[in-house]
């Protein structure tokens, strides 16, 4: 049997990567009658009825799942920023982070046209998220610098990019990989996918090893969708002093003796990351008035 990775779900046809082609798989009839749903994503076994088809006789366990899309086994989000035009802030990057948070998926921080940018300032402002323990990778993709870090992040993972357009996302997928968007043109073409077909999640395998979702329209869940006690676990550098607070329930915001507010005026948590927590907790407590 060989091993791959679906990039692709069309009808009821998988198309399985390997390492060196991609087979047409349908699926075998016993998983249809468990009404098991095959995710673009997800790893299977098949055997070979063709030189370029096959049948999945196995689906391998799913390490996680991304909802919007709906995508199997994606490890990672590169959250990626422009230091210039569109000019990146923390209010913007804390938006970003707090949805990537809610995904549950490693973070890595790229800030890219560091080309344009003054180098006092990035420094800094990467300073504060490496501290809270983000990986910060800063490039320019039209320079062709900085990339090598983030093509061995990528490196045999399946990793989805996300951040403000414009900030460069797809100058740094052809920068990294040239033939990229040939590649997906030369699908597209094969199953005959029109302007009009709806578009899913597939998988852009990267000639190093590793795939990046291919997501038009990518969305993370709304902030609405989020409980404000989750909210906090969004901010991971307010945990260790969290449960030094009085309440247990505590929200860090109006709560006496609160541990987390006691440790931004201390300066042991960045001002500006708490205003943003305030200000999201802010949003979602508006937006539940409503209901
Ligand atoms: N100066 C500079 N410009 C860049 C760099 N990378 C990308 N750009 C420019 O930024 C603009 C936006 O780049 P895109 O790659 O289209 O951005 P995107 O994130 O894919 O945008 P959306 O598709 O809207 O999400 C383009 O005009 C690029 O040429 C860089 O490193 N330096
Ligand atoms: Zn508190």
């Amino acid at each position: 049997m060989l091993r791959g990775v679906i990039v692709r779900a069309f009808n009821s046809y998988y198309f399985v990567q390997t390492a060196n082609k991609v087979a047409m798989c349908t699926l075998r009839g016993r998983f249809k009658k468990e009404r098991f749903s095959l995710l673009v994503g997800d790893e299977v076994e098949y055997t070979a009825t063709g030189e370029e088809k096959g049948v999945i006789e196995q689906i391998l366990p799913r390490r996680s799942m991304l909802r919007r899309p709906m995508v199997a086994n994606v490890d990672q989000v590169i959250l990626t920023f422009a230091a210039v035009n569109p000019d990146i802030n923390t209010a913007l990057v804390d938006r970003f982070l707090i949805l990537a948070e809610l995904s549950g998926l490693e973070i890595v921080i790229c800030i890219n046209k560091v080309d344009l940018a003054d180098t006092n300032q990035l420094q800094a402002l990467a300073g504060l998220y490496q501290r809270i323990g983000y990986p910060v990778l800063l490039l320019s993709a039209k320079q062709n610098t900085g990339l090598e870090p983030l093509k061995q992040r990528l490196f045999g993972r399946i990793s989805v990019f996300a951040g403000p357009s414009g900030a460069g996302k797809s100058t740094i997928l052809n920068a990294l990989e040239p033939g990229l968007a040939l590649t997906t043109g030369e699908v597209s073409a094969k199953i005959g996918r029109g302007k009009h077909t709806t578009r899913f999640a597939e998988l852009l395998p990267l000639s190093g090893g590793g795939f990046v979702v291919d997501t038009p329209g990518f969305s993370f869940t709304e902030f609405t969708d989020v409980a404000a006690p989750e909210l906090m676990h969004c901010f991971p550098e307010f945990a260790k002093f969290a449960g030094n607070c009085k309440f247990t329930t505590c929200l860090h915001h109006k709560e006496p003796q609160c541990a987390v507010k006691q440790a931004v005026q201390e300066g042991q948590i960045a001002p500006k990351r708490y205003d943003s927590y305030l200000e999201v907790l802010t949003e979602i407590r508006e937006a539940r008035k409503g209901f």
